[in-house]
């Protein structure tokens, strides 16, 4: 689904990833970790083309995304669902409102199949009464996961989080972390998450790509990070006190 290949990015002469590799296979949820700094927002924003792509370094659904036609680079923004960390719902429509945009935008759908589309999405979310609701109106957790049904409208096949639980009491976060597994299992979609949630990763993630400085340190499996002798590695997950490893995912 994902492959980059030898990926260097540099800020006024200053390099911050160095010859980066991965894949993301389809139906995975890799997570991308590291300190601040380490390049995590530079390797998504470049695979989601918002900077310009080096030929040859990032393929997804099969294609360099720097060598996309016009008609290629819309299909493929239609095919990305992206969860940022603050919702970015608009305050001023309600959930429902803020849910279809993209369908009234992008389809000619009429507005009671949008409707529906939309109550659906809400549905699976967890969010079926908050239809009428104003985002003011909702707490924390359901903002989230408000924002998650509006990255999931177009039925994406791979959705980019970028730290989707950052303030959330540790309830909200392990429902939300069960949501997107639930999207993951029962929708066949993949996902690419940047977070700092030890808890969250250990339930999720299949794939972690650790950065640190712009260099991949640890790429692997959750159990075989906790396993790690690789001292940034093993420095992050010792700070998750408490956490589990669930493997049935
Ligand atoms: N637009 C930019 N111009 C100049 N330098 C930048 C720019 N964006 C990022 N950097 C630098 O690149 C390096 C990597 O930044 P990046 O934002 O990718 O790190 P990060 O791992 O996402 O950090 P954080 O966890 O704090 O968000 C940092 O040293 C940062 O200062």
């Amino acid at each position: 689904m994902i492959e980059v290949k030898g990926l260097t990015a540099s800020f006024d002469d200053r390099q911050v990833l160095k010859n980066v590799s991965f894949t993301v296979n389809e139906k995975e949820i890799a997570v991308i970790l590291g300190g601040s700094g380490s390049g995590k927002s530079t390797i998504f924003r470049h695979m989601l083309r918002l900077y310009d792509v080096p030929y040859k370094t990032i393929r997804i659904f099969d294609k360099d995304i720097a060598d996309l036609n016009e008609s290629e680079q819309l299909e493929f923004f239609m095919k990305l669902g992206v969860f940022y960390q603050n919702g970015a719902l608009l305050n001023s429509l309600t959930v429902g409102e803020n849910v279809a945009l993209a369908l009234e935008q992008h389809t000619s759908l009429p507005p009671d199949i949008i409707e529906n589309i939309v109550r659906t999405k809400l549905e699976l979310v967890h969010l079926g009464d908050a239809y009428q609701l104003f985002p003011s109106q909702l707490s924390g957790g359901m903002l989230k996961r408000a924002a998650l049904a509006r990255a999931i409208i177009m039925d994406p096949p791979l959705l980019f989080c970028d730290e989707p639980g950052a303030g959330l009491d540790p309830v909200s976060l392990a429902s939300l972390d069960q949501l997107i597994l639930n999207l993951r299992n029962l929708l066949g979609i993949t996902v690419v998450m940047v977070t700092h949630e030890v808890s969250s990763i250990l339930r999720i993630a299949d794939k972690i790509i650790f950065l640190d400085d712009g260099v991949i340190a640890f790429k692997g499996t959750p159990e075989d990070a906790l396993k790690s002798d690789i001292p940034v590695v093993k420095d992050f997950f010792s700070k998750g006190t408490g956490a589990t490893l669930t493997t049935d995912h």
